[in-house]
């Protein structure tokens, strides 16, 4: 994609609904019993690999593209039917760990793949708190997919601390649980988002059976936006009915401490998420220091925030977030590398980042490392900087948000 900045952006969207609630209403609807509709769900790469998973086990699952609507009939916990061939996670982390979560409690072998960059994320932070509840879960080198599962004779409740900042490994553990004897225990020492928490117990209420759910905008893809209107001068948006989970607002609250002028209004609760109209308008940011408690509130965010703090005044240190390492790409290198391209000043630290705010950029040609957060943070970086810049690899961006150069489009001023 080609980018010419400078520009601001004004006027109100719907950003598309949030991916991990996507997912886990595709899960939910799937394992409990009877119809299930969700409305705006988001039709991205990543949860359509979900959804052809769960159809591989006989789930029907009818989409209307149109009015972004599922109709799941589910087939209870005990109703999955063994997948002619393997479950293809493509480039979804979520996919694949909460999956494995799931099948532990089948009574069939299955097999988890995914796509090069998810074949070399780690997978025996699953595997070992799995194997603990007696699931039979094989890796490579015990460690990457493809993941192999053969039924168990009987699943055992744990107590488990996480020892990474994980809700993808919190939620493995939780849906192994359904299936196993006895009570389950996951302790975080840091927050990270508890939407499969909010979705177990919305299901729980009627016995697993079908519910209907409405998902909230997605924060992770409203960040984009929040942070563009914040740096680019004169503008004003509103983000409409985004999903503001406590777990998931740590963007807000650094956007806050940065200077930024953000607000939200309208809020209220559905199918036990919180939702609310974000306002933001363009303000001159400053540098901090990230506190370690937030990182796992605004994991995903951390791309576009360095993009944030590289047109901010001083410097704003992010440490704690080793976890980045470990996504789609090594999302430290990367954000290092492209915005050193355009004149950042960002330095590597083993866990993080040291970004000082400069205020002199240049367009340059970026690569996307095929990871949808970098493509569309350096996005925003290019609107903001004069000249033409060019995103290399763009396609990514449809693991997440698919409408993103649309949207965009809708706020961009001259
Ligand atoms: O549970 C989820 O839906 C997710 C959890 C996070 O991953 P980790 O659990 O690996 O931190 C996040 O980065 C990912 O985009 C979605
Ligand atoms: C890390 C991400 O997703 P996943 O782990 O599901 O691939 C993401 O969406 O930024």
């Amino acid at each position: 994609m080609e980018i010419i900045g400078k520009k601001s952006l004004k006027g109100e969207i719907k950003v598309p609904g949030d991916k991990s609630i996507s997912h886990r209403a595709v899960i939910f609807g799937s394992i409990s019993e009877g119809e299930t509709v969700v409305e705006n769900i988001l039709l991205s790469e990543d949860v359509l690999n979900t959804i052809e998973c769960f159809r591989e086990m006989g789930v029907d699952i009818e989409i209307n593209k149109e009015e972004n609507k599922l109709r799941i009939i589910g087939n209870g916990l005990y109703g999955l039917k063994k997948p002619k061939k393997s479950l293809d996670c493509g480039n979804s982390g979520t996919s694949m760990r909460l999956l494995a979560g799931v099948l532990a409690g089948q009574n069939f072998e299955s097999t988890l793949i995914g796509d090069s960059s998810l074949s070399k994320r780690p997978m025996d932070r699953i595997i070992n708190p799995l194997r603990k509840m007696n699931v039979n879960i094989h890796g490579v080198d015990n460690k990457y997919p493809p993941i192999s599962i053969c039924p168990s004779k009987e699943l055992y409740g744990i107590e488990y601390t996480l020892p990474m900042a994980s809700a993808q490994v919190k939620s493995a553990i939780l849906l192994a649980s359904l299936y196993a004897k006895g009570e389950t225990k996951v302790i975080e020492k840091k927050t990270t988002r508890d939407h499969t928490e909010r979705m177990m117990e919305y299901f729980d209420e009627d016995d697993f059976k079908g519910k209907n759910i409405y998902v909230p905008g997605d924060i992770s893809s409203a960040a984009f936006f929040i942070i563009g209107a914040s740096i680019m001068k004169d503008s004003s948006i509103v983000l409409k009915d985004v999903g503001i989970n406590p777990t998931r607002t740590g963007i807000i609250d650094v956007l806050q401490s940065m200077g930024g002028n953000i607000g939200v209004k309208n809020i209220r609760n559905i199918n036990k998420e919180p939702i609310g109209d974000i306002y933001v308008s363009y303000s001159p940011l400053m540098g901090i220091e990230l506190d370690s408690a937030i990182i796992g509130r605004l994991i995903d965010e951390i791309p576009i925030i360095a993009v944030g703090a590289m047109f901010a005044q001083g410097s704003t240190i992010i440490r704690n977030a080793e976890e980045l390492k470990y996504k789609e790409t090594d999302r430290i290198h990367a954000i290092v590398t492209e915005l050193r391209k355009v004149g950042g000043d960002i330095e590597a630290l083993e866990d993080g980042l040291i970004i000082k705010g400069t205020s002199t950029f240049y367009p340059g040609v970026l690569d996307s490392y095929n990871d949808h957060r970098i493509a569309m943070a350096l996005s925003i970086a290019a609107l903001n900087i004069d000249g033409k810049s060019k995103i290399n690899d763009d396609r990514c961006i449809n693991i997440s948000y698919p409408q993103f150069y649309e949207s965009l489009q809708k706020i961009i001023m001259e």
